[in-house]
């Protein structure tokens, strides 16, 4: 609801990653590179340090058939569904539903050796950005997930070390129109996922450890994240 205390940051964090997401890789000197390809798959990272700590930007674009932005966004956004792909996820809490297309989460991630356990509170918010204002526009559907503070849930008072995030998931649909008068079914569409992504490891962790473990975890989680919208769509109607 726009009189949340989180709104103003919301509104402003959404619109600003959406122009980021949509800015895709820009020319070779921007420094992205490609550090994994899995068929329609490729993933782009930026070797960047804070205070010696890793904090690469990482940039996905991925293409799926037979499915909707809307629906890579309602399963990415929707907490009943999150452990059935986060498979890094040990323990997951709404904090607070601020709205019903805003939520407050907390989130304890398995311990991955040698590093310590971490946790992260973030907001989350699920956008639809018509085009309707130019017909040729791009439609597009984005849950956008920034960590902020909670008062009851004070940074490294546990046994977890606390990460900063922000990660955009920006999705377009394109339908390919089947024979005039037929149906559009799912072999008429497919999804463009731009997933970008700066995770800040909160305490410090070797670069070469956190990079070993991001080239293998990313590529894993955006392919099975959207293998599990496939099975979960596949005999629904398609949400537009
Ligand atoms: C030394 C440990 C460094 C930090 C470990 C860690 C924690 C959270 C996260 C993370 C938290 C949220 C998101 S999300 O996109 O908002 C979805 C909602 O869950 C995404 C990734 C990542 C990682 C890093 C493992 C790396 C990793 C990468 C993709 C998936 C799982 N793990």
């Amino acid at each position: 609801s726009a009189s949340h205390r989180l709104w103003p940051e919301i509104e402003q964090v959404v619109h600003q990653q959406v122009a980021w997401a949509r800015l895709g890789l820009g020319d070779s000197g921007t420094g992205w590179q490609l550090f994994a390809e899995d068929g329609e798959m490729r993933m782009y990272r930026r070797e960047e340090e804070v205070d010696g700590m890793v904090v690469d930007p990482l940039k996905a674009v991925h293409i799926v058939k037979g499915i909707t932005g809307h629906e890579v966004c309602h399963y990415f956004f929707s907490p009943q569904y999150r452990y059935d792909w986060e498979t890094t996820l040990e323990q997951m809490t709404v904090l607070e539903t601020i709205a019903d297309d805003s939520c407050l989460f907390l989130q304890t991630h398995k311990r991955i050796w040698p590093a310590s356990q971490r946790d992260v509170i973030f907001w989350s918010h699920i956008r639809h950005l018509p085009n309707d204002q130019d017909r040729d526009g791009p439609d597009i559907w984005t849950v956008v997930n920034h960590s902020t503070e909670h008062k009851d849930y004070p940074a490294n008072s546990g046994k977890c070390v606390r990460i900063f995030l922000t990660v955009c998931m920006l999705c377009q649909t394109r339908v390919i129109p089947p024979k005039e008068g037929t149906p559009i079914t799912r072999d008429n569409i497919s999804c463009k996922i731009t997933y970008c992504s700066v995770v800040n490891p909160g305490g410090w962790a070797p670069a070469s450890v956190l990079r070993a473990l991001y080239k293998r975890e990313y590529p894993k989680f955006l392919k099975r994240f959207t293998s599990y919208v496939t099975n979960q769509t596949k005999d629904k109607p398609i949400m537009f």
